[in-house]
């Protein structure tokens, strides 16, 4: 199938391999679907260990070259590759949204979104900063100073298959590291976008490659690697804990961005109106395939009635249909195994009680389409409540005090996104500090910006992407004991 772009080269069937552009073809390639239609938009190739190994020796040279480089220079590079996501931003979405199904408008956001991180590290490649310390003799100075780790494998995801790789690659290569990718098999091509725009804006041979193909033969290649000295993924946490546990045999640094349950919280003192508008963002945006997502929504009893009528009202509005079709909201689920989960909660839920306000099935346009879905009446021995549903069911829970609540958004495994909505000073402080949550968005349901440390704890994950502390991930500290300095 082919798409309608001013750039026809963005859309190519074919991985880069340490420099070495590979097709893949309808006889030997993954075929890769668009998620609103089943139409094959095209085929990558299969590749898997002796590829990703190519991919790693290449990048171990490529490396050594981009790190002697000043980081003024590096910087220049990767603000041309900015300029560049941002001029071809239509064409970026259109791959997208024809891999990825969100709508077009969401998917212009996304590539904006993922550009930003390219921006931000292009500009704090210039800032790795080191530091002096007193010394702990007279003649001694501590000399603290930051290198890049040296070769990072990226694994990413499908459902933002722009910005979780551009989240990882744009400190990696600001630190000047190297970089291994696979992407996600659902979304290779926006990946693979990405790579041309990169060789263009100069990003040297063999720097970053892009590896389709098998998983986990890719995937062991990586973390068996001696070369590889960072794993950096997102994904679900049983991949997470897989590769944790491959990575442990070569002691790699590991960043690790996996579920959430996150819960979110509308207190009786809240804008309630502000507080819909919020849920409405954070359940439902990326039609709830979102680690951030809003998973469990804890209403207090006073307002739960008004809240689920004026969010059913608001979800009602908003309309289902093909990603490329104008004002549309939600778009397809990514595949059958994410209609199957979503229908399998609803359904767990609705048999122990709980009522359908809004949608509850598979929507009328077939395929992988399913009705935004709004239930109340929920309770703790529900799968909403502890597991991560991944997709549009906006499950509202009641509570009645505040340290009811807390403990309830805390009694789970995950630590990713938490929310809340409250207009008290007092309030505000306490709860942010009580949640158990690398993350808290409070009186927004919005969190995520390339200026932000995103991340979780306890099985959310390990370290931070974006923010300042997003290129502390991919460098390490050398420490240089200065001695000899004599006195005069
Ligand atoms: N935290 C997050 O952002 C995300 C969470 N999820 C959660 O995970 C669930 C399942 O989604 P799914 O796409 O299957 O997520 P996975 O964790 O399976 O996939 C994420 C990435 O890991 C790769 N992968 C899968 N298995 C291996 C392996 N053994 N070794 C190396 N790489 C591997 C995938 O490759 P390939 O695509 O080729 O299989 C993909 O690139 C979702 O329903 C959701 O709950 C999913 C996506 C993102
Ligand atoms: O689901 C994810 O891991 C992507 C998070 C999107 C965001 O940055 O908000």
């Amino acid at each position: 199938m082919t798409l309608d772009l001013n750039n026809p080269d963005l859309m190519r069937e074919a991985a880069l391999v340490g420099g070495r552009w590979i097709a893949g073809d309808a006889t030997t390639g993954v075929a890769v679907t668009n998620p609103a239609s089943g139409v094959v938009l095209g085929y990558v190739p299969r590749l898997g260990a002796a590829e990703t190994l190519e991919a790693i020796d290449a990048a171990q040279v490529a490396q050594k070259a981009w790190a002697a480089r000043t980081a003024k220079d590096r910087s220049a590079v990767l603000r041309r590759w900015f300029d560049l996501m941002m001029a071809n931003q239509s064409d970026l979405a259109q791959i997208l949204t024809a891999e990825q199904g969100k709508p077009l408008a969401e998917a212009a956001g996304e590539i904006a979104y993922g550009a930003s991180f390219i921006e931000w590290f292009a500009e704090e490649a210039r800032r790795a900063y080191g530091d002096i310390t007193p010394g702990h003799a007279p003649d001694k100075r501590i000399l603290s100073v930051k290198q890049p780790i040296g070769v990072v494998a990226a694994i990413t995801p499908w459902n933002f298959p722009n910005a979780m790789i551009t989240r990882k690659a744009g400190p990696a290569f600001a630190a000047g590291c190297a970089m291994v990718l696979k992407p996600a098999g659902q979304t290779p091509f926006s990946a693979i976008a990405l790579a041309v725009l990169a060789e263009e804006a100069g990003l040297p041979p063999g720097l970053f490659s892009v590896v389709t193909g098998a998983a986990r033969d890719i995937g062991k290649a990586m973390t068996d690697s001696p070369i590889v000295q960072k794993l950096t993924f997102t994904g679900s946490t049983e991949v997470g804990a897989k590769l944790y546990a491959q990575c442990a045999p070569t002691i790699k640094k590991l960043g690790l961005e996996l579920g959430g349950n996150a819960p979110f919280i509308v207190f009786d003192d809240a804008d309630l109106d502000a507080a819909v508008e919020g849920a409405v963002i954070a359940k439902f945006r990326n039609n709830g395939q979102t680690c951030v997502c809003a998973n469990r929504i804890y209403v207090q009893l006073s307002v739960y009635d008004a809240f689920a009528e004026k969010l059913a009202a608001k979800v009602a509005t908003l309309p289902t249909g093909n990603g490329v079709d104008k004002g549309i909201v939600f778009g397809p689920l990514i595949d059958e195994a994410a209609v199957q989960k979503v229908d399998e909660h609803v359904a767990d839920a609705t048999s122990k009680g709980a009522q359908v306000i809004l949608g509850g099935k598979s929507h009328a346009l077939g395929g992988t389409f399913y009705e935004p879905t709004i239930l109340t009446g929920v309770t703790n021995d529900m799968a909403v409540a502890t597991e991560e549903t991944f997709g549009p069911v906006a499950p509202l829970f009641k509570f009645e005090t505040e340290a009811e609540v807390v403990a309830l958004s805390n009694d789970t495994e995950f630590g990713l996104a938490s929310y809340f909505y409250s207009r008290d000073h007092a309030r505000v402080w306490r709860v942010s500090e009580a949640l158990d949550y690398g993350m808290v968005g409070v009186n927004t349901g919005l969190i995520s910006t390339a200026e932000a440390p995103f991340g979780g704890v306890k099985q959310s994950g390990l370290g931070r992407e974006g923010s300042r502390h997003g290129l502390d991930d991919y460098l390490e500290i050398k420490y240089i004991c200065l001695g000899g300095i004599e006195e005069a």
